[in-house]
């Protein structure tokens, strides 16, 4: 540890490097520039390339205890190129990711960001579909294998106009080039089922967003957990597609080896959110011995430079080291020199020529395939991963058939006395409610559907619509069984109301109430993404709506404020309870509590139960039926929404950036890094 930053040859660090080795930096740039005019006007032979460029970008975070905010990005100016490979290095948590993220337009709400960020020198919105983004955390599903995933995706995204063969062939080669051939029949595997590993994981990941061959592309970290030969082999398929294709491919990397550092063609070195260096990535070697901290021999560069700024052990360091210079200095004079130097220059000249380009708008993503396929290939792609993951519906399925097994004998037989009617209420009240109520136990899978929905839908594979589509058709078959196998257990074994048209009513009004439950939880997913927080939410709705569907307290009972007016007519349970009530009792004669008479079913309903009697069963079910479909649509609208919000909120969102650069321009007051803004 004690000899982490330091270069290994002895240094003058008290001279200063900016000064001394300005001239020489200004004849490094200026011999890269003719190189680089050639570049931005033959774009690798294609007009329709994608040219980014930022320039004084910040991005600050804001702090929730003490109201202010810190700068993880720091007037960053840089641009990316057709044909060209862009890599964003630095310590941990010096901002690659949030660079990344910034440029694709996906930074978090608590985020703010100032500066222009222009594609093909105009302001335009990447996310939905412009551009490919392999994010840091692989958001797969599980229970695909390699194979399936890819390929699946690769019916989603590539256009119709290619045939199934096509598509196919494309994923299989696009397989085999980042070496997962050998595990192509793998499960992917998650929590609990052991199936890839965490590289491989990678892989799969930057396969299923290379497949279209995307025009833009934004990698966190594609070499994650792969060896170093792994690694040269994933980076140089990447770095073809940007020389072949003239694609633009921004990366962010921990360590590369020398091998794979020789790929990049620009390097953005970061340290603390601010620029150590941004220019041609042969050039780093010099600019960094020019300013004083030569790579030693027989290291290799990357190291060198990671070490140099790396400030997160200077504790360690500086116990043994007396004398020598802090990283945060060492930092200082790096920063201060490249600000001075010709390639900084340069590159602000290259961001103004690119800014001067005639306006030409990025296409929506490449067309991908028609509505109908999509629906199609995401019901599938849904049902496969339903029926393998055991935590979806078959434990459901098992735990329902225990209950309706405990409820149908502790009902058995239940009969037609004056107090099986009683007996009969309780029985239909906990299959209408407590039942419907496990559908819950889904949600944790359907969290895990969401992450990938996003990721995909982000990355512009699909639409929305389809997603919502996909997900209800194939959740069909599996309530199907849920609700038929336990809801005949439950129903004969107490032996309800006879004749089949009864019992199919009791399990349709089991299945609606599951899928309800269902498209609930997918709101409260869809608000609440958290797990815990979801599960949570989703159970206190559908407490109180329990509580309020008019049985616990009967309906004329029930306080007009809050309980009856609303929550009585928008709990589903009353539909649930009043529907199976009907059904149950209608029709039927019992003997009155003497015994001496009979009292019919209606009379019950009316009077016992207080049962709604103006309309039929069956308009009970098409009301419930008419809930699942209107949280469906609500569903939809909300991710619809956010994708509209999101950016109208980042803009409001997003401060006066002159306000962020006096603070940081004021390092007396101001810590460096840990800038605090006031929000008024
Ligand atoms: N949404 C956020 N809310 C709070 N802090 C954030 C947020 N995004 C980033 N940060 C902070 O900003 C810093 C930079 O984060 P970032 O993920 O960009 O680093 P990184 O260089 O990609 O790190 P690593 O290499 O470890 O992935 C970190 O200290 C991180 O905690």
């Amino acid at each position: 540890m004690a000899s982490l930053p330091l270069p290994v040859q002895p240094y003058d660090y008290e001279s200063s490097p900016a000064e001394t080795h300005s001239a020489v930096l200004e004849v490094e740039a200026v011999s890269t520039t003719d190189q680089r005019e050639v570049n931005i006007n033959s774009v690798g032979g294609e007009n329709d390339g994608v040219f980014l460029s930022w320039e004084d970008l910040w991005v600050t975070v804001s702090n929730g205890r003490s109201g202010g905010s810190k700068s993880i990005l720091q007037g960053l100016t840089g641009y990316a190129r057709p044909g060209e490979l862009l890599a964003i290095m630095g310590p941990s948590g010096c901002g690659k990711s949030t660079l990344l993220d910034a440029l694709a337009g996906r930074l978090d709400s608590n985020t703010r960001q100032s500066g222009d960020i222009l594609v093909n020198g105009q302001k335009q919105a990447l996310a939905y579909g412009t551009s490919a983004y392999v994010t840091q955390d692989d958001t797969l599903i599980t229970t695909l294998t390699v194979k399936e995933a890819v390929y699946y995706s690769a019916q989603l995204q590539l256009p119709n106009s290619m045939s199934k063969a096509e598509k196919k062939e494309r994923a299989e080669l696009t397989i085999r080039e980042m070496g997962l051939h050998d595990a192509m029949n793998t499960r992917i595997g998650g929590w609990g089922a052991k199936g890839l590993s965490g590289g491989q994981k990678r892989r799969v990941s930057i396969c299923i967003e290379v497949l279209t061959r995307p025009k833009l592309l934004f990698l966190d970290e594609p070499t994650g957990g792969l060896d170093s030969a792994a690694s040269y082999y994933v980076m140089s398929r990447i770095a073809c597609l940007d020389q072949r294709h003239g694609r633009t491919i921004i990366a962010s990397i921990h360590q590369p080896s020398s091998e794979v550092f020789g790929l990049f063609n620009n390097l953005c070195l970061l340290s603390s959110g601010r620029t150590v260096y941004f220019g041609p990535a042969s050039s780093a070697n010099q600019f960094f011995a020019l300013s004083g901290f030569p790579c030693p021999s027989l290291q290799n560069p990357s190291d060198h430079f990671l070490r140099t700024i790396n400030k997160d052990f200077d504790e360690d360091i500086e116990q043994g080291s007396v004398g020598k210079k802090s990283t945060e200095e060492v930092i200082d004079i790096l920063v201060k020199s490249y600000k001075s130097s010709g390639i900084c220059e340069e590159v602000n000249r290259q961001v103004a020529e690119i800014h001067k380009q005639e306006d030409r708008p990025l296409e929506k993503k490449r067309t991908h395939g028609s509505f109908l396929t999509q629906c199609h290939v995401l019901t599938r792609r849904s049902f496969v991963n339903m029926y393998r993951d055991l935590g979806y519906y078959w434990l459901r399925l098992a735990i329902y058939v225990a209950l309706t097994v405990g409820l149908g004998s502790i009902f058995f037989d239940v009969g037609s006395s004056y107090g099986s009617i009683q007996a009969k209420g309780s029985m239909l009240m906990f299959v209408a409610s407590f039942l419907t109520f496990m559908a819950i136990g889904g949600f944790p899978s359907f969290v895990e559907d969401m992450k990938v929905f996003e990721r995909e839908r982000l990355n512009g594979h699909y639409d929305s619509t389809a997603f919502v589509i996909g997900n209800t058709l194939s959740s069909v078959p599996f309530l199907f069984v849920t609700s038929l196998l336990p809801g005949a257990i439950a129903y004969y074994l107490a032996g309800l109301h006879k004749g089949f048209e009864h019992f199919a009513y009791f399990a349709s009004v089991i299945f609606v109430c599951m899928m309800l439950v269902e498209s609930l939880m997918m709101i409260v997913a869809s608000i609440v993404p958290n797990f815990l927080m979801g599960i949570i939410t989703g159970a206190g709705i559908q407490g109180l709506m329990i509580l309020g569907g008019g049985f616990f307290r009967l309906p004329n009972d029930l306080p007009e404020t809050f309980w009856k007016y609303p929550m009585y007519y928008i709990a589903f349970h009353k539909y649930a309870f009043q529907g199976l009530f009907k059904n149950e009792f209608q029709g039927q004669m019992y003997p009155s509590n003497a015994g001496r008479h009979k009292i019919s079913g209606e009379y019950i309903l009316r009077e016992w139960w207080q049962v709604e009697m103006g309309y039929s069963k069956w308009i009970n079910l098409a009301i419930l039926f008419g809930m699942v479909v209107l949280c469906r649509v609500m569903f939809l609208a909300i991710i619809k929404g956010a994708e509209k919000a999101k950016p109208a909120v980042r803009r409001f969102m997003s401060p006066d950036p002159k306000q962020m650069k006096q603070v940081m321009a004021n390092p007396t007051t101001t810590p460096l890094h840990e800038a605090t803004l006031q929000d008024n």
